[in-house]
């Protein structure tokens, strides 16, 4: 029998040189990023700071392959989770249905779907909401749907697009006991954050600025 050793992980995420510029009328472009960097290492939870409209959600979005960037590269290392900042949910489907429907989609089992629907509940308070229809959820709870979505198949890193705006105090304090976890199982987070007094939470801050990300 051989042994293949697995070579340590030095990032699960690293993207490089990222542009993007968006159409502003007939002939004018805006660029928003110009050649931005990013390194994630295993086990690190860090914030993505920057002004109103500096490209933190285009980045994101480029960096989980939701939006084409015009330069740059993106290597993943693993699976990735995304909670975008609008929750994405099928209207009909009531919390247990959306959870089932994304373990198919992760191709985990049953049961293992059901073990992390479970945890996940429980982790952020809203089992009593497994049968109602996500359009009669209220907006933090959706929120929270949408995060145990990200979550259910325990991604390597995660990237969630401001997650927290509709928590009460209760699920803020329990978001941040399971990121904290996270990174304990050598996870990495990626957040996109708004709240200064959140920066003693992360390992580091990654400021977006002028279409380059600058740590801070
Ligand atoms: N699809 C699009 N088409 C054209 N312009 C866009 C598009 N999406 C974003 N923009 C513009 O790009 C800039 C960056 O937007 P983005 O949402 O990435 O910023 P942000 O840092 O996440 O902002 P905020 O802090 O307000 O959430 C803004 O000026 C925005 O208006």
């Amino acid at each position: 029998m051989t042994t293949v050793e697995r070579p340590v992980r030095t990032f699960v995420l690293d993207a490089a040189g990222i542009e993007k510029s968006y159409r502003r009328g007939l002939r004018h472009r805006q660029n928003i990023l110009r050649g931005a960097d990013i390194t994630l290492r295993p086990g690190e939870v860090v914030g993505l700071v920057g002004e109103n409209g500096s490209g933190k959600s285009t980045f994101m979005k480029i960096l989980v392959g939701a939006l084409r960037a015009d330069a740059g590269t993106v290597v993943v290392d693993g699976k990735l989770g995304y909670c975008p900042q609008e929750p994405v949910f099928y209207e009909r489907l009531t919390c247990d249905e959306h959870f089932e429907l994304f373990g198919r989609a992760y191709r985990m089992s049953p049961a293992a779907e059901r073990r992390a629907r479970r945890e996940l509940y429980a982790a952020l308070g809203f089992e009593r909401y497994a049968s109602t229809r996500a359009d009669r959820l209220s907006g933090g709870t959706l929120a929270k749907l949408n995060l145990g979505l990200a979550l259910l198949a325990d991604p390597e890193v995660l990237l969630l697009d401001e997650p927290y705006a509709g928590f009460d105090w209760d699920t803020y304090v329990k978001f941040w006991q399971l990121v904290a976890q996270r990174r304990e199982q050598g996870r990495s987070v990626l957040i996109i954050s708004h709240f200064v007094a959140d920066e003693e939470r992360f390992d580091r801050i990654v400021q977006l600025r002028d279409g380059r990300a600058e740590p801070r």
